[in-house]
């Protein structure tokens, strides 16, 4: 049995990004910037804030943070992203998601330019995704999953079966489309699905992102398959502390599963490598339009 570790593939991933940036800067003069838009202080998401700011900045690019207040109109949001959208210097646009109750997401991500949108939610990327367009600017943290499953088995997953657990817009379905285009048999699953121990019990690779804290169970996973463990859910322990853990039943799953990624330190430090990853491609994108 396995234990993908994630953190030290994406130490890897960043510092191969960091040589290309260094190239980038040398050859071209162009050095790749990354603005984050914070709104309130949820403390989670300012954790992962300061997390893409402080990476970004240790492989050579240029990072900076913007936050507004929690009760800021989702007008003045929508000004900022324009603003941000028309400044040449900044090559990726990246808003921190949960956004306050009273601003509507899909209308912020709608207003980011697609080629700055380094998380890939926009639909004109969810698009690109969909056709197979290799142009596409690929969520985060399925790109983790799929590079971490690949690194595992070994680059060829042609007819393996897949099943996702979850239909979000940013992880279940984009990993899905990945997968797809990997030649895997996909299958996504959700809370109406039937039988889902069951459904869950033939695949090669189960991808969890449901957002339950051990809702995988050791009894659902067929022996020698691989468990991609996309949850994070803070959960608190008989002695009140709080603790991470993902939407596997990561002890009693490791017992049969061939591999898995565990919770902390597989899929998440992969989020925010993809995300550098996805800068660098904006960056490029800009050099060739000009060279063109
Ligand atoms: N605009 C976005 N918002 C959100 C995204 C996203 O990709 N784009 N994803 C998540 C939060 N997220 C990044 O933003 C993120 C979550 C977790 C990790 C991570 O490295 N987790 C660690 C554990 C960290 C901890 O102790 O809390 C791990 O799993 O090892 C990175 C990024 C929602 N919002
Ligand atoms: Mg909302």
């Amino acid at each position: 049995m396995t234990i993908i570790d994630g953190k030290l593939t994406a130490k890897n991933l960043r510092e191969k990004l960091a040589i290309e940036v260094a190239e980038m800067k040398s050859e071209y003069g162009v050095q790749p910037s990354l603005t984050v838009v914070m709104v309130g202080d949820d403390p989670a998401s300012q954790v992962y804030v300061k997390n893409k700011v402080q990476q970004t900045q240790a492989i050579g690019m240029i990072s900076s943070e913007i936050n507004m207040p929690a009760n800021c109109s989702q007008s003045v949001l929508l000004d900022q992203i324009k603003a941000l959208n028309h400044d040449s210097s900044v090559h990726g646009i990246l808003v921190q998601l949960p956004l306050p109750h009273h601003i509507d997401e899909s209308a912020v991500i709608a207003a980011i330019d697609p080629n700055k949108d380094v998380d890939g939610f926009h639909a004109i990327n969810s698009g690109r995704l969909f056709n197979g367009d290799l142009g596409a600017m690929v969520p985060c943290t399925p790109q983790g999953c799929v590079l971490l499953i690949k690194q595992h088995l070994g680059g060829d997953l042609s007819g393996k079966h897949v099943v996702v657990i979850g239909r979000s817009n940013i992880v279940g379905k984009p990993v899905a489309m990945l997968l797809l285009q990997e030649n895997c048999t996909v299958t996504i699953t959700h809370s109406r699905t039937r039988n889902l121990p069951e459904v869950c019990r033939q695949a090669d690779i189960v991808v969890a992102a449901v957002g339950i804290a051990e809702f995988v169970k050791a009894d659902w996973i067929k022996e020698g398959a691989t468990v991609i463990d996309v949850g994070i859910n803070r959960v608190i322990t008989h002695d009140g502390k709080y603790k991470l853990v993902g939407d596997v039943d990561y002890q009693a799953v490791i017992e049969g599963c061939g591999a898995i990624t565990p919770v902390p330190g597989g899929v998440g430090p992969m989020t925010i490598a993809c995300l550098l990853k996805n800068t660098l491609l904006a960056a490029q994108a800009t050099i060739s339009k000009r060279s063109v």
